[in-house]
Formats: C-alpha cells, sequence, structure tokens
C-alpha cells in the first residue's frame, strides 16, 4: 500500500502535534524530516520503539520531536507506522506534515487510516464505526457503549447469531443434496427453535437501537412556551451560567439560543426559543416562526408553563402540539401563587415536573423525568448495540429473512427453499460486520471520518 501521511491531532494548538505516517515507506519517507540525536535511523529500528531528535524542514532543523515507530503487522493500520511528535502550534504541525508530503507520502483522505486496518483485518466494519462514535461520544454512556463496541461486542454477537445460521444451512443443503445419505433427519422443532432464538436475539438489537441513538448523539431539545414563562431562566438553570438573555419584558428572547448540556447520563442539544404568541413585530415573528420550526424538529420538548398564571390559549395551543412528541412539562415559578391549572397539564403530559428556575431548584427532578420519558434510565452500556442506519438496516432485514424462513418452515416449505432465506439473512450479517461489504458502502463509512483517524 502507499505510503500515507496526516495531522493525527485535530486542528487546535496544543502541548504536542502528532503526525501520523503509515505505509511500507512510512520510516524511509519519516528518516528524510527526522533526524535522531543519536544518529540512528528509524528504518533500522523495531517496533514499539522510540527516538528523541529534530525535525528538519527546508533543511533546517526546525523543533525537537519524538518519533515512535510501529512495525507492521503490529500497528493501528496493521503497516508500518511512524509517528512524530513535535510541538503542538498549528504552524509547525502542518510544517512538518508538509515536510513529511515533500519526503513522499500522501495526503491521507478522511479515515484512510481506520480503513487500512478494517482492510488489512485489524477490526471488522462495526470497530472501525465504534471508532468515530468514540470520537464523536458527548455523554459518559455513549463513550462506554462505543467503547464496547470498539472491543468488539457488537461484532461477537453478530457473529454468534451467524454462526447459528451457518450450522443450520449446512445441515439442510446435506439434507436436500444427499437424501440418501445416513445423515440424521433434520428436527423441525430444533429448526425452529433456533430460527426464533436468532430471531429473538436480532430483534433485541434492533429493540435497544432508539436508546442507543439518543445516548450516544445527543437529544434534539426545544425549549418553548409562551413569553416570560421562564424558558431561558429554565436554559440558563440547565446550562449552569448566564447563557440567555433574562429580563421581565416579554418577547426578550428572539433568535434561537443554543447550547449542548450534560443531563444525567445524557446530553441535551438544548434551544431556547421566542415565546410563542401574536406579534406585529417583524423581528418577534421571525423569531416566532423559528421557534415553532424548533419545536417541530425537536426529539425532546421542555414545554414551560407559568404556574402564576392561568391558561392561555397560546398554551392550550403548545399542550395540543407537544402531545405528538416526546415532551416534559415544566411548570415554573413554583414560588409563586399557583394560578395555573395544573391538573390539565397533568392529564396532557406524560411527564410534569415542577421547578423554580430563578433558585436553580427541581433540575433532578427534571433530569429522571426526561430518562424515565426517553427510557434509557437502565439503558446498559454494556450490551451490544448497533450504531448506526446502516447497522440497523441490515440487522432488521437479517430478522425479515429469518421470519420468512420461520413461516416457511411452519408451512411445510422444502429445505432448499428455506435455505434461500436463510442464506439472505447471512448475507446481510456478512455485510453488517463488513466480511462481505461492496466497495462502494466501505468508501461510504469512511468517507464519514475525519482526516486523521
Ligand atoms: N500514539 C498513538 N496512540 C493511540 C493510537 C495510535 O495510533 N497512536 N490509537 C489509534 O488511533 C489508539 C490506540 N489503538 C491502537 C490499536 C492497536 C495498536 C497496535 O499496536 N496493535 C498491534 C499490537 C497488539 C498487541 O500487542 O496486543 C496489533 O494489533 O498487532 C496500537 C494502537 C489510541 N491511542
Ligand atoms: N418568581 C419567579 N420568577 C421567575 C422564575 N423563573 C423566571 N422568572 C422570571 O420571569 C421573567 C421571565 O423570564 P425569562 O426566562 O426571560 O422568560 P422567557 O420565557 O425566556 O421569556 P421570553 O424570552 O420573553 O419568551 C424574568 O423576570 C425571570 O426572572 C421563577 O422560578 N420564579
Ligand atoms: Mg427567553
Amino acid at each position: 500500500m502507499s505510503t500515507i501521511a496526516a495531522i493525527a491531532t485535530g486542528n487546535a494548538a496544543g502541548g504536542i502535534g502528532v503526525i501520523r505516517i503509515s505505509g511500507d515507506e512510512a520510516t524511509a519517507v519519516a528518516d528524510r524530516v527526522f533526524k535522531a540525536m543519536d544518529g540512528s535511523l528509524l528504518a533500522d529500528l523495531g517496533g514499539y520503539r522510540a527516538k528523541f531528535g529534530n525535525v528538519i524542514i527546508g533543511g533546517q532543523p526546525s523543533d525537537n520531536a519524538v518519533a515512535l515507530v510501529f512495525k507492521a503487522p503490529k500497528s493501528y493500520t496493521g503497516e508500518d507506522v511512524v509517528e512524530i511528535s513535535v510541538h503542538g502550534g498549528l504552524l509547525i504541525v502542518q510544517k512538518t506534515l508538509e515536510a513529511v508530503l515533500d519526503a513522499g507520502a500522501k495526503p491521507a483522505e478522511a479515515g484512510e487510516f481506520t480503513k487500512r486496518a478494517f482492510l488489512n483485518g485489524k477490526m471488522d466494519l462495526t470497530q472501525a464505526e465504534s471508532v468515530a462514535s468514540l470520537i464523536s461520544a458527548q455523554g459518559e454512556a455513549g463513550m462506554k457503549a462505543s467503547f464496547n463496541a470498539l472491543q468488539g461486542s457488537l461484532s461477537d454477537k453478530i457473529n454468534s447469531v451467524l454462526q447459528k445460521l451457518l450450522d443450520m444451512s449446512a445441515l439442510m443443503s446435506a439434507w436436500v443434496d444427499y437424501p440418501d445419505e445416513e445423515i440424521p433427519e433434520l428436527e423441525e422443532d430444533e429448526l425452529l427453535s433456533t430460527l426464533k432464538e436468532c430471531e429473538a436475539e436480532l430483534d433485541e438489537l434492533l429493540q435497544n437501537y432508539d436508546n442507543g441513538q439518543t445516548v450516544i448523539d445527543g437529544v434534539d431539545t426545544a425549549i418553548v412556551g409562551m413569553p416570560n414563562v421562564g424558558k431561558s431562566s429554565l436554559m440558563n438553570m440547565l446550562v449552569g451560567r448566564d447563557k440567555s438573555i433574562v429580563t421581565q419584558i416579554e418577547g426578550t428572547t428572539r433568535d434561537i439560543v443554543e447550547e449542548s448540556v450534560r443531563l444525567g447520563d445524557l446530553v441535551l442539544h438544548l434551544r431556547d426559543t421566542a415565546g410563542l404568541r401574536e406579534s406585529d413585530d417583524v423581528v418577534e415573528s421571525i423569531g416566532i416562526d423559528k421557534a415553532y420550526k424548533a419545536l417541530d424538529e425537536a426529539q425532546l420538548v421542555l414545554a414551560v408553563f407559568d404556574n402564576n398564571k392561568p391558561l392561555q390559549k397560546q398554551d392550550r395551543e403548545i399542550l395540543e402540539k407537544a402531545k405528538s412528541k416526546p415532551a416534559v412539562a415544566v411548570i415554573n415559578k413554583v414560588d409563586l401563587e399557583q394560578r395555573l391549572e395544573t391538573d390539565e397539564i397533568e392529564n396532557a403530559f406524560a411527564k410534569v415536573v415542577y421547578i423554580c428556575a430563578k433558585e436553580n431548584k427541581g433540575l433532578k427532578e427534571l433530569s429522571s423525568a426526561v430518562e424515565e420519558l426517553l427510557g434509557v434510565q437502565d439503558f446498559d452500556t454494556g450490551a451490544p448495540m448497533l450504531a448506526n442506519l446502516r447497522q440497523r438496516q441490515n440487522c432488521q432485514n437479517a430478522k425479515e429473512n429469518i421470519a420468512e424462513a420461520i413461516g416457511g418452515v411452519e408451512m411445510g416449505v422444502t429445505y432448499d427453499a428455506v435455505n434461500v432465506m436463510v442464506d439472505s439473512a447471512v448475507e446481510e450479517l456478512l455485510s453488517l460486520t463488513g466480511k462481505k461489504a461492496t466497495t462502494e458502502v466501505v468508501n461510504n463509512i469512511f468517507s464519514k471520518f475525519c482526516v486523521g483517524k
């Protein structure tokens, strides 16, 4: 394979910055840029050896550096790898990469290191995809779940179902192909119970998919309600600082104010919106349109009501809209006298919490309400989990093929017909783990990675 290089440490200044080089010529390329203090060549080193030296840029020693050598196949990519660590200034890291490219490496494409790790058999597709979700995980639960997938928990699960299907398929083929031989007759009951076991295991993965997505990607959350109910105060309470402007004037918030926060084990991508009401003000009206759009797009709605005011027409409209979404009614200003018809709200929402945003009270209750509503309170981060739509689609298709096979056996169709369905399920699972994925699928997966990964 050609030799590729990229900055591995991201596009920000830091203590050190790492340029990673992978491929047959990795040590030769690195030796043109890095000079060890003791004069030794990286090409002569064994794996997992490091040297201190200088990087040479434009003929000039330009920074102190450490070079780390990995020898194929014992590296992340399975190829020879050299990592050059320089001081982490944006310019020095960029210039070192340029020197490495001038020395004969090609710039790596997005995800190319991990793609090579996959192509060289270091990991399967589910593990490669878990690298991407591990990097983008924002909450602890998502981080743990992604690491489990990197360790192969999903692969193990899929492979165990796959093995059962393959064993069954082999038996059925033998039965069909050599009816005269001494092959013990296939027990229909056994066949059915194995098929149903496989179906149930895939079904469990599918059931868990939404929770997994919620936990890994975070939840797009809209804070909506009438003007002055305390939406921005709630936003600030969740963020833990003065993010949104709060005043006693109705119509304070106009543009959407966004911030991601951690609430319990979850990450919420919050959008504080303009108070919903009829308005003649051009600017405010645009804000209100944006608020409705945020409400429509949200995966979770925090509908805020003022404990101190009777329900208004607009409140009832919000109440109606929120019904079609996972929504928590947040009744604010419980420090003031109750004038709100809370019964009506209790009836309309699955979850209602009472808070006092001004005094930061009610955060815990809100957090448990959200976790219960989204069904993630007992989310098992150790359980195997489908990480994306691609995996989900393969799993869904395999499950459907197995369901057809079950129907076939029950209706007494021939084993070679049943076997066709089982084989389709096998194909789906092979493409899920990448043992048999098309180049197109593979390219598509890695193109979504960042450069340097
Ligand atoms: N400096 C550095 N840190 C890093 C990485 C890296 O590439 N470089 N990683 C990546 O981005 C992650 C670690 N991943 C790695 C995976 C495998 C091997 C490796 O050498 N594997 C060999 C040896 C296995 C063994 O001894 O058991 C192998 O698979 O054969 C190294 C790093 C996170 N930290
Ligand atoms: N007594 C009391 N007042 C509160 C509470 N929460 C917010 N307020 C007050 O209510 C007023 C409106 O608060 P905001 O957070 O700006 O309300 P909003 O819903 O964002 O209003 P708009 O942006 O205009 O739609 C402010 O004067 C807050 O100090 C509370 O729990 N108790
Ligand atoms: Mg506001």
